[in-house]
């Protein structure tokens, strides 16, 4: 299958220091699910950030829906914003506004219609068992709630790239289970979907998943490859 993205030789360093994301080589592939594991401060959000077009690189080449994003004006990256999907680790809800109508946001910033966003966002609070909390506003809902409203949020336009920091690290274990299953779902539709995660007990949910993962900055792979998890065979 076509790379969904491409990244060649690609470094990340904050202002001066040193580089935090060293000499990544990697393509994904349009259409599958990978994970992406690594200890804490290894890089994983980082990664996710250069994916998700929050963060340019210090080095190197990224190609995403095969453009070269690193020179890409300013004023064409909304366009290409729309195409990803993101879950922050921080949730970044709007707080002034419903649950439905974050949800909604996506869908109405493409210009859908308001009658479809209306049976879309109520299809989506049930999927995230939210229905009853769909007028309220994001601070009165714990961290497990505003979690399940940012992955509504993120899958309900049925994104290209669906790029998740944590998505279950604030809900229990049968809500990380469903989440895992409309992930699977979405990615069934097409979206290639990445999920960085902490819990290994996550990547035995999605069975044909794909793992990459990070230790001190670089992918664990020799050859830029992505790896698999030992028995698993590679590419
Ligand atoms: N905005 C920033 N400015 C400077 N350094 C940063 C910034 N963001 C991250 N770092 C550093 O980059 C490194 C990688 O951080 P990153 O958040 O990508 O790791 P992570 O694998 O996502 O960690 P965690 O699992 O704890 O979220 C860390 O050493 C961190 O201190």
């Amino acid at each position: 299958m076509a790379g969904i993205v491409q990244f060649e030789n690609v470094g990340l360093r904050y202002g001066h220091g040193d580089e935090v994301l060293r000499d990544l080589s990697f393509t994904l592939a349009a259409g599958e699910f990978y994970f992406l594991t690594g200890a804490s401060g290894a890089g994983k959000t980082s990664l996710l950030k250069l994916l998700y077009l929050a963060q340019r690189p210090s080095r190197g080449v990224i190609r995403l829906f095969g453009t070269d994003v690193v020179t890409l004006p300013r004023a064409r990256m909304p366009g290409f914003r729309r195409r990803i999907g993101v879950v922050y680790q921080d949730f970044r809800l709007v707080p002034h506004l419903s649950i439905a109508d974050n949800v909604a946001l996506p869908l109405r910033i493409a210009g859908v219609l308001e009658s479809e966003v209306r049976d879309a966002v109520r299809e989506m609070l049930a999927w995230v068992g939210l229905s009853h909390r769909a007028d309220a506003r994001p601070p009165t809902l714990s961290g497990g709630e505003q979690q399940r409203v940012a992955i509504a949020r993120a899958v309900i336009g049925r994104p290209e790239l669906l790029v998740a920091d944590e998505p279950t690290g604030n809900v229990d274990e049968a809500m990380a289970e469903r989440l895992m299953q409309l992930f699977g779902s979405l990615n069934g539709l097409g979206t290639t979907v990445v999920v960085a995660t902490h819990d290994l007990t996550l990547l035995n949910r999605i069975k044909a998943a794909q793992m990459m993962r990070i230790v001190d900055g670089q992918l664990h792979d020799p050859t830029g490859a992505l790896r698999f998890p030992p028995g698993r065979g590679a590419a």
